[in-house]
């Protein structure tokens, strides 16, 4: 694409006709269907990897090149921010800088957007913070426990839940009231309307209030749908499967019927009905199945054509999915042939899984047919990553973990954006009570519930209510909390005059670090926690320092003012660079985000099957494939929750190109307590032939598998450990695999750990190639002899 931006500028919007053959010459016939429509909305459906983020892509390209289309007239709408760095760049290389005045994020980017644009109308201030889930959840069990509600029966994570349902559903406070027809429904609508109000004092929104308050906003007041309905003339929206109730109707808001005389804007959705994994957020593929009815002029799409993945790997998705009752059957095919067959293994336990992971990633980087970064490991929940690493790092095996205990959600770093937050947003309750005595300053519980009591009784914010209590007006106070208050106050006055002065976040965040104590007190300490907390912060510094790097970049001297026709900034949004921009990146960061292109940077990629949507890699490990792991316990009894599931199990299996590992574990610790789950029903869904199984379960070994090395290890060792072993020795193991599976070369005298026994050194050896063992003493847990082939626990230090 680097060709087109060098050529000349033209001098009408359209470009010559060679650059625009050249945008759809490399689509197929429907694809290219899909670009060139225009008019009517368009709904494109089809299957895992046939290219409807491609065509998305393309035909934004198209629209500016062949159709004089203006950047600012495009909103874009895609499920993760890397998606949408992938379509600004690509526009970029079409028009150049212009491409700044596009709109291309997430629903929640886009909604913020319009928010502290039109803060005023909806009787806020611009620099509202967003609360996390995490934030809303404090201040929902703030609102219970102010309601005098039983936390065991009204626990807030369920209140947090029932309140998200009905924001994702549009139903307001007041609707929940008068709809409600039970005990819970009706203490779940007080919670909510007192938690609105709360959000309301605080300068807050939620992250379902970031959908609901703009639809909101856009039915309210029709000039400023008008306003937005006459900018953008193209919407489109990737995985439009995972849209729920709030975002379907924002979509329809923004395009229009035409009755208020701006036509409607050209709609262009892309989905796959298979894909729909997030009904827990609301998702509905209501949205994608009732297109036609919802756009009676609607024209749809199919695309058919696979190119992401070999055919091996789509009979299996196939075969997966053709098992969910009520959907539209579409039977993915490639022209890329049968590739190598799927490789299934069963571990003895997680550890045993992973290893077997781990061998054979060193297996297949070794031989050169793919780079770490090539290589992705799946799993159902965040949890299941902890053994992935642990190997990891014995091993040396550089991995990147995506989601789980993110960065952003570490004890330290949420204090420090808190004094940021209340910074930026005075009134903000949920950062303020939880940064007032932190690090500590002599303000206990009671005198907190103090102030928060005046701020209910004044129906003011907590941070007017701190105020109030400085000059003496918060009753029962003693005067040494009222110091303390004093103070606090007073040092957050004097770092807001920092960011008055539009100091740069960095620095801010130096100095709040500093004049708190909080970094001082955690150099004192003698706990390495504590050392792991301050680099911890001083990353964060980092990443603020390089915020502002970023923004003094972005404003590019070369793009003329007329250029620029994006008069939202100079409305309400916030300063590139400033402390709110900042709050706002760091809010809005989502797992996906960090996610690198497949090979950019060499490591391994872990996340779960929901963070893999959209995503592609050469090499997939799908591991834990167990019932009541995967699926999901939830899911077991319940219909719909396993099509759920098995769309997740579509969308693990569609993300690898050439090669797809499926394992799991017979045993699985779970809550401290080692628990044996059958295989995955999944697995029994996927035809035989295409898996070629390198170990398989003692009871499931069939004529085919061959024991012949399989021989009872002789173990002296302590008496469970004798009992693992027999079990380990035991074990059938498919005999063709064995050269595939990596073994461990020991010398007598070498160290080794193992994860069940521990430290150790090898007696002695006997053996080789698949019948290689070692007898290894491992101190308290006795002498034990193990085979040396295959994802073993075991590891040479
Ligand atoms: N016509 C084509 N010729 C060659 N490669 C293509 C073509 N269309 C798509 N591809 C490639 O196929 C892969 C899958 O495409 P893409 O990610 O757009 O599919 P998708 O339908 O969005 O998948 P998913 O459902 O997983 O989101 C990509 O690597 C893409 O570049
Ligand atoms: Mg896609």
């Amino acid at each position: 694409m680097s060709a087109l931006f060098d050529l000349p500028q033209p001098t009408t919007p359209a470009r010559p006709a060679a650059a625009v053959a050249a945008l759809v010459d490399d689509l197929n016939p429907a694809q290219r269907q899909a670009v060139e429509h225009s008019g009517s909305p368009l709904l494109v459906v089809a299957g895992a990897g046939s290219g409807k983020t491609r065509v998305l892509t393309r035909r934004i390209a198209y629209l500016l090149a062949a159709r004089g289309v203006h950047p600012g007239e495009i909103m874009a709408i895609t499920f993760t921010n890397k998606a949408a760095a992938e379509m600004k760049e690509r526009v970029s290389e079409l028009v150049g800088p212009r491409a700044r005045v596009m709109w291309v994020s997430t629903f929640h980017s886009m909604c913020v957007r319009i928010l502290r644009r039109e803060a005023k109308t909806l009787g806020m201030s611009s620099s509202f913070s967003i609360y996390d889930s995490d934030d809303s959840r404090r201040l929902i069990t703030l609102v219970a426990r102010d309601l005098d509600l039983d936390p065991k029966r009204y626990p807030a994570r369920t209140l947090a839940v029932h309140i998200s349902n009905l924001k994702n559903e549009l139903v307001d406070p007041s609707d929940a009231t008068s709809r409600a027809t039970n005990d819970l429904e009706r203490r779940v609508a007080e919670v909510y309307r007192t938690y609105q109000e709360r959000l309301g004092q605080a300068n807050a929104l939620d992250f379902d209030d970031i959908i609901m308050r703009t639809v909101e906003l856009l039915q309210a007041f029709p000039d400023v749908a008008e306003h937005y309905r006459r900018r953008f003339r193209h919407v489109l929206v990737d995985e439009y499967q995972d849209t729920n109730h709030a975002q379907y109707t924002l979509v329809r808001e923004l395009v229009g019927t035409g009755s208020d005389g701006v036509g409607p804007a050209e709609l262009c959705v892309v989905g796959d009905a298979d894909q729909s994994i997030y009904a827990f957020r609301g998702a509905t593929i209501r949205n994608i199945v009732e297109f036609e009815r919802d756009y009676p002029q609607a024209r749809t799409i199919l695309l058919e054509q696979n190119y992401r993945s070999t055919q091996t790997i789509l009979s299996a998705a196939n075969a997966v999915i053709s098992r969910n009752p009520n959907r539209r059957d579409k039977r993915l095919w490639t022209e890329s042939g049968d590739g190598e067959r799927i490789v299934g293994y069963v571990a003895d336990n997680e550890h045993d899984e992973a290893a077997f992971v781990a061998g054979e990633i060193d297996r297949l980087v070794d031989s050169g047919e793919v780079s770490n970064g090539d290589i992705a490991v799946f799993y159902r929940t965040n949890n299941q990553s902890r053994v992935f690493e642990e190997i990891f790092i014995r091993l040396g095996l550089p991995y990147r973990v995506v989601g789980g205990v993110r960065f952003y959600e570490r004890r330290e770093v949420r204090d420090a954006l808190a004094y940021l937050r209340a910074l930026a947003n005075p009134d903000d309750t949920v950062s303020l009570r939880r940064i007032l005595n932190v690090p500590k300053r002599g303000i206990g519980d009671r005198a907190e519930a103090c102030v928060s009591l005046h701020a209910e009784r004044e129906r003011i914010g907590f941070g007017a209510a701190l105020r109030d209590a400085v000059s003496g007006r918060v009753a029962m106070l003693n005067p040494r909390s009222q110091k303390a208050i004093a103070g606090f106050v007073e040092l957050m006055d004097e770092l807001g005059e920092q960011v008055e002065r539009g100091e740069d976040v960095a620095d801010i965040l130096d100095s709040v670090l500093d004049r708190t104590g909080y970094r001082g007190e955690l150099e004192a300490s003698d706990d390495p926690q504590d050392a792991s907390r301050l680099e911890n912060l001083n990353e964060l510094v980092t990443v603020a320092r390089e915020f502002t790097e970023v923004a003094v970049r972005a404003v590019d001297p070369e793009v003329p003012d007329d250029e620029i026709v994006d008069d939202d900034e100079a409305a309400g949004a916030p300063r590139q660079g400033s402390l709110a921009a900042f709050l706002e990146r760091v809010s809005l960061v989502a797992d996906a985000d960090s996610i690198p292109d497949a090979d950019s940077d060499g490591v391994v990629t872990l996340m779960t099957l929901h963070t893999a949507k959209g995503l592609e890699y050469p090499a997939v490990f799908c591991t834990g494939w167990e019932d009541g792991v995967f699926p999901h316990m939830r899911a077991l009894g319940d219909p719909a929750e396993l099509s759920e599931e098995r769309r997740l199990a579509y969308v693990g299996i569609t993300r690898a190109r050439q090669r797809l590992y499926l394992s799991r574990a017979m045993v699985r610790s779970a809550w401290g307590q080692p628990a044996t789950n059958p295989a995955s029903r999944f697995l029994d869904e996927i035809p035989a032939e295409l898996i070629d199984w390198r170990r398989v379960e003692p009871d499931r070994a069939g004529p085919s598998v061959t024991t012949t090395w399989g021989r009872r290890s002789s173990a002296t060792g302590g008496d469970s450990a004798q009992a693992g072993l027999a079990a380990r020795g035991m074990r059938s193991t498919s005999f063709k695999g064995w050269q595939d599976t990596p073994s461990v070369q020991l010398d007598v005298g070498d160290r080794v750990n193992h994860d069940k026994y521990g430290l150790g050194t090898v007696v002695a050896t006997d053996g080789s190639g698949p019948r290689a063992t070692a007898t290894i003493d491992f101190g308290s847990a006795g002498k034990v002899r193990l085979m040396l082939i295959g994802g073993l626990p075991l590891v040479k230090l």
